[in-house]
């Protein structure tokens, strides 16, 4: 079973002592600092094709003990010339509700309520996404901040669902859903850099694709998602609220995050 947590003995400072890619280059997230950043003009708006899930489609909801994620079919692809990535899945990143700053990325020091990641794999040169995992080249996750503000109907399509995946290894089918409609309007404003799986086994395996304007969920939207999972099993005595699933920002180095946009 994985041995790590975001507090604690376990917790993200530990993380290398197990999983040693956690200790070295290329992590993520980051703080994203606007004055540093170096405008590319190569990088075209992200295409996604077939993110318009049918209802008849059934996706996986799932508390896998440390987030909440959701299955996504490998028909699914996002195109970033030169390759095509297929989805695997999405999940989220959290504060707790008394401190509803949660997300993994910052920008220019600020943080938001909470993060969304869309993780896809190299589908090009990778048969599966356990395949591509821990290839330099084998993933792409788009990462949307996420604001407390207006109602997301995008998110209730499976946040209704999530009273019935309240502990660890719970997991409830979803009717499909249009993916795209979780995504802000602007998929050609985007901050790009080469990183790391946020969690252990910390591979450095991630094309970095974080959108510039963040989506917002209302007040109650983020307490249901802050509030209605534990990271522990059903029968278990005492359960852990799962919050604060964020890992802190890694060191830049001397990584160049491009840019999309230039005003
Ligand atoms: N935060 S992340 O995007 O870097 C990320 C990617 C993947 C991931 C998943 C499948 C294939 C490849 C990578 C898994 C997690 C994860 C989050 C919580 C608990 C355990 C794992 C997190
Ligand atoms: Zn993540």
């Amino acid at each position: 079973a994985d041995k790590w947590t975001y507090n604690g003995p376990e917790g993200e400072h530990h993380w290398s002592r197990h999983y040693p890619f956690c200790g070295g280059a290329f992590q993520s997230p980051i703080d994203i600092q606007t004055d540093l950043l170096r405008f590319d003009p190569t990088l075209r708006p992200i295409e996604l094709h077939d993110y318009n899930l049918s209802a008849n489609e059934h996706l996986t909801l799932g508390n896998n003990g440390h987030s909440v994620q959701l299955s996504l079919p490998s028909r699914m692809f996002l195109s970033s010339p030169p390759h095509r990535y297929s989805a695997a899945q999405l999940h989220f990143h959290w504060g707790s509700t008394s401190t509803p700053t949660g997300s993994e990325h910052l920008v220019n020091g600020k943080r938001f309520a909470a993060e969304m990641h869309i993780v896809h794999f190299n589908s090009d040169k990778y048969a599966n996404v356990s395949m591509a995992v821990d290839k330099s080249d084998g993933l792409a996750v788009l990462g949307v901040l996420v604001e407390v503000g207006e109602f997301n109907p995008a998110f209730d399509q499976f946040l209704k669902f999530i009273n019935g995946i309240k502990y660890r290894n719970q997991r409830v089918k979803v009717p499909g859903f249009n993916i795209r409609s979780l995504l802000p309007a602007r998929l050609d404003e985007y901050y790009r850099y080469d990183g790391s799986l946020t969690t252990p086994p910390c591979y450095p395996s991630v094309l970095w694709t974080l959108f510039r304007s963040p989506i917002q969920i209302s007040p109650k939207q983020f307490l249901s998602l802050a509030s209605a999972v534990y990271s522990s099993r059903a029968q278990e005595s005492n359960s852990v609220p799962m919050n604060g699933n964020y890992r802190r920002p890694q060191l830049a180095d001397h990584r160049v995050v491009l840019v999309s946009f230039q005003e």
